[in-house]
């Protein structure tokens, strides 16, 4: 076996090297662990055009064929789990073990989906006039491109590339610039099982602007996903425009986590902190507003207080629960969203700041009290390990609350009613609710959201048909 930290483009099965280059570095220390080749439109185009070559086989392989490679590369990310996750977790800052579990979740789709292969099935439908029928095929859309964010560099590319592959199409991925070597290792792995060459093909870049216009704009790309923010997603929306491509969208939210006074406490607490903390709250589900029904918010509060407190931040190497920010920029945004927290009336009740004996981003676990609805906390997203609570009176103003957001990606609720549980999962304006679940995300699941979080559903059964066109096809004459 080669090794795993991979430096160039990956093109057509080859290792492409550029003349420019650029650092990835370890958040936990500072230090560079890679120079990475940088690609530009001209290697962008290159890729898009050796996807649109390798289409033409890989969309005629038998079935049995994809799906027997792809649980191949599912295989072989699971027996290289561990070095997997060490690369991860230097390039992300996320703890090991952590980042082993994000490995696991990664390759689940790439199993999940070789399974969704074997379903692609069409119809054949009756015909209002005799002697016709009408067959519904499903055939596998093109050259598909993946956009993808540094939070989670494995699973949002294999949520993107198992389901294009599995529905027989071929991809160029734009990994982030933070976190490269997540992309270029399992783009290793799948050249060693044979994934045959230009099927997958990935041009890290620092011209996100230029790669992603071109991705967007290009008509043999036939096929746009893209996981990040809603600004960069509106922009990729309208170049995608300019072809009519198909686009899934997974972008920003501002996840509601209610706390009703049917509650159990104790579960709510739990919860909220597997969600909130999950990758240092770096993550598009994680719960942004905690909204507590007044009459139970003292006690949440306390013992929200201790479970809190008992987490360890620090160097993903160690046996910790939180690892670094990604970088300054991430720092900044955190700090500024407390700061402006407090100069409102916010207060803080655990953290609130970086612990710089650990290094500049490390921001402490912290629990904010007092927030309210209009503070800039409320609406923007925090990604950072922040809890930030407010108070409600009743059901009608918590959900009312909830859905006061454009963003409709995750939300969540605690209550042990039957008939609320079922009202207020109706009335949250949200792709995904959770009742009594901080965690959400499985390859069975459909993930998306509504309003500004995006358009289009990744993972489970409906995850392929991004990836497939229908075609109508009637026959007369019988
Ligand atoms: O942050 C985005 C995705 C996280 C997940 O798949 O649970």
């Amino acid at each position: 076996m080669k090794s795993l930290t991979k430096k160039d483009l990956f093109i057509e099965g080859h290792w492409v090297p550029t003349e420019k280059r650029f650092a990835v570095t370890n958040p936990a220390t500072g230090e560079t662990i890679s120079e990475v080749a940088d690609a530009d439109a001209e290697l962008t185009e290159r890729a898009i055009n050796v996807a649109e070559q390798a289409f033409s086989s890989w969309s005629k392989t038998p079935t049995q064929e994809r799906v027997k490679l792809l649980r191949k590369w599912y295989q072989a990310m699971m027996d290289n789990q561990q070095a997997l996750a060490e690369i991860m977790s230097a390039e992300q800052g996320k703890p090991v073990a952590e980042a082993a579990g994000e490995i696991a979740y990664g390759a689940s789709f790439v199993d999940w989906f070789a399974g969704e292969a074997e379903r692609i099935n069409g119809d054949i439908l009756p015909h209002t006039e005799a002697g016709k029928r009408v067959m519904v095929m499903k055939q596998p859309i093109g050259v598909c491109a993946a956009i993808t964010p540094w939070n989670f560099p494995n699973a949002m590319i294999t949520r993107k590339v198992a389901p294009a592959l599995a529905a027989g199409c071929t991809i160029v991925v734009k990994p982030p610039q933070l976190t490269p070597l997540s992309a270029l290792a399992i783009a290793q792995l799948a050249s060693e099982v044979g994934i045959p060459d230009g099927v997958i093909n990935i041009v890290p870049s620092t011209d996100a602007k230029t790669v992603g216009k071109i991705l967007a704009e290009s008509p043999k790309v036939r096929k746009l996903s893209f996981t990040g923010s809603t600004d960069v997603g509106k922009v990729l929306m309208s170049q995608c425009a300019s072809n009519v491509k198909k686009i899934s969208l997974e972008l920003g939210g501002n996840a509601p986590f209610l706390v009703f006074d049917d509650a159990d406490l104790d579960e709510a607490v739990e919860q909220l902190i597997a969600c909130k903390f999950r990758n240092a709250g770096q993550t598009c589900i994680s719960a942004n507003r905690v909204l507590v029904q007044a009459s139970v918010a003292d006690k949440f509060i306390e013992k929200l207080k201790p479970a809190i407190s008992k987490l360890k931040l620090g160097v993903g190497t160690d046996d910790v629960d939180l690892g670094p920010l990604v970088n300054q920029d991430a720092v900044d945004k955190v700090n500024r969203l407390v700061k402006s927290a407090v100069d409102n009336g916010a207060e803080v009740v655990l953290g609130g700041k970086v612990d710089s004996d650990l290094g500049e981003l490390f921001y402490q676990p912290t629990l904010l009290t007092g927030v309210t609805g209009e503070m800039e906390i409320s609406e923007e997203e925090i990604f950072g390990p922040v809890v930030a609570v407010s108070t409600f009176d009743d059901e009608q103003q918590g959900i009312e609350r909830a859905n006061d957001t454009p963003f409709g990606l995750a939300s969540y609720f605690c209550s042990r009613s039957v008939d609320r549980i079922f009202r207020v999962s109706e009335a949250l304006e949200y792709g995904m609710v959770g009742i009594n679940a901080g965690g959400i995300s499985h390859a069975f699941n459909p993930f998306g959201g509504v309003k500004e979080s995006g358009i289009g559903r990744e993972g489970s059964k409906y995850g392929i048909d991004e990836y497939l066109e229908i075609k109508t096809v009637t026959l007369g004459g019988l």
